[in-house]
């Protein structure tokens, strides 16, 4: 189904009056928002206008925080992804997420990588594990850097590797959707733009959905920009008409610097 024409057209991802509470507090309202497929999508807006909590939404990592409660409908691929039956461990398998510090576990770079796949038992052999681990890795730019040390820890990377080691950790388990909560924020210019350029030969093979500070990196990598204020998705489009010709004059206010 994912390969076909008519497929490729249709949303991965459809969001339907998406209503966010932290206790009594209202963080998002009415949400309405569709992520297509390979493309990557910018979440934009200022300082607490709900950007990371509607991303969290997309693989519940909002379960985690006890006072936060979702209402309203998120599908993957036509399925509510807070319907009872849904297994939260299988369904990050498929959303997986980069935050804004590289995390990489206290392991070497190879476990880094092999961790996801056992515990997901995708492969059934050595040689097939060390195939995912050296194909991750490649595809996060960071092979030739570190194939002849895969047994040394991952925290002994710099911190744009370190950042390329969490992609490659998240890409091993073959997602279809990355959600990454401003990936570079930790990053100097030249991580910065590694990680950028990075982000545009994934979406070739997965849909990003990405959180920015930055009207600048959103402008660069993305295709869909989505823009938040006060808890509302005021307008979403293409990154080029967003940024150019916005309908709404909070967006034009935004993009112009006079709120923020
Ligand atoms: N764990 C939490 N407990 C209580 N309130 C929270 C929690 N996380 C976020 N909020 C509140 O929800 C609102 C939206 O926060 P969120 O982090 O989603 O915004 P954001 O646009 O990503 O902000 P920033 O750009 O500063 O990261 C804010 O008012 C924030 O204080």
């Amino acid at each position: 189904m994912q390969n076909t024409p008519a497929a490729n057209k249709t949303p991965i991802f459809t969001a339907k009056n998406v209503d966010v509470y932290y206790g009594a507090k209202q963080a998002l309202d009415k949400i309405n928002l569709d992520i297509p497929r390979n493309k990557v999508t910018s979440l934009i807006g200022p300082s607490g206008c709900g950007k990371s909590t509607f991303l969290r939404c997309l693989n519940r990592m909002n379960d985690l925080v006890d006072i936060c409660r979702v209402e309203g409908d998120i599908q993957l691929e036509g399925q509510d992804i807070y319907a009872p039956e849904v297994d939260v461990v299988a369904l990050r398998q498929h959303v997986g997420m980069v935050f804004q510090k590289p995390n990489p576990f206290p392991k070497s770079i190879y476990d880094n990588i092999a961790y996801g796949p056992r515990i997901h038992g995708l492969t059934s052999s050595k040689s097939e594990l060390d195939d995912i681990v050296e194909w991750s890795l490649q595809r996060a730019g960071l092979w030739k850097e570190v194939s002849d040390r895969l047994q040394e820890p991952g925290t002994g990377l710099s911190g744009g590797q370190q950042q390329r080691l969490c992609i490659a950790r998240a890409i091993a388990v073959r997602p279809e959707v990355i959600l990454m909560d401003e990936p570079c924020s930790a990053l100097d210019p030249i991580a910065t733009a590694t990680i950028e350029e990075l982000i545009d030969e994934l979406r070739e093979k997965f849909t990003i959905v990405i959180v920015t500070h930055s009207m600048q990196q959103a402008a660069r990598v993305s295709q869909r920009t989505a823009f938040f204020h006060l808890g509302n998705l005021v307008e979403t489009g293409p990154t080029k008409t967003l940024f150019t010709s916005p309908e709404d004059e909070r967006t034009q206010n935004y993009i112009t610097g006079r709120i923020g």
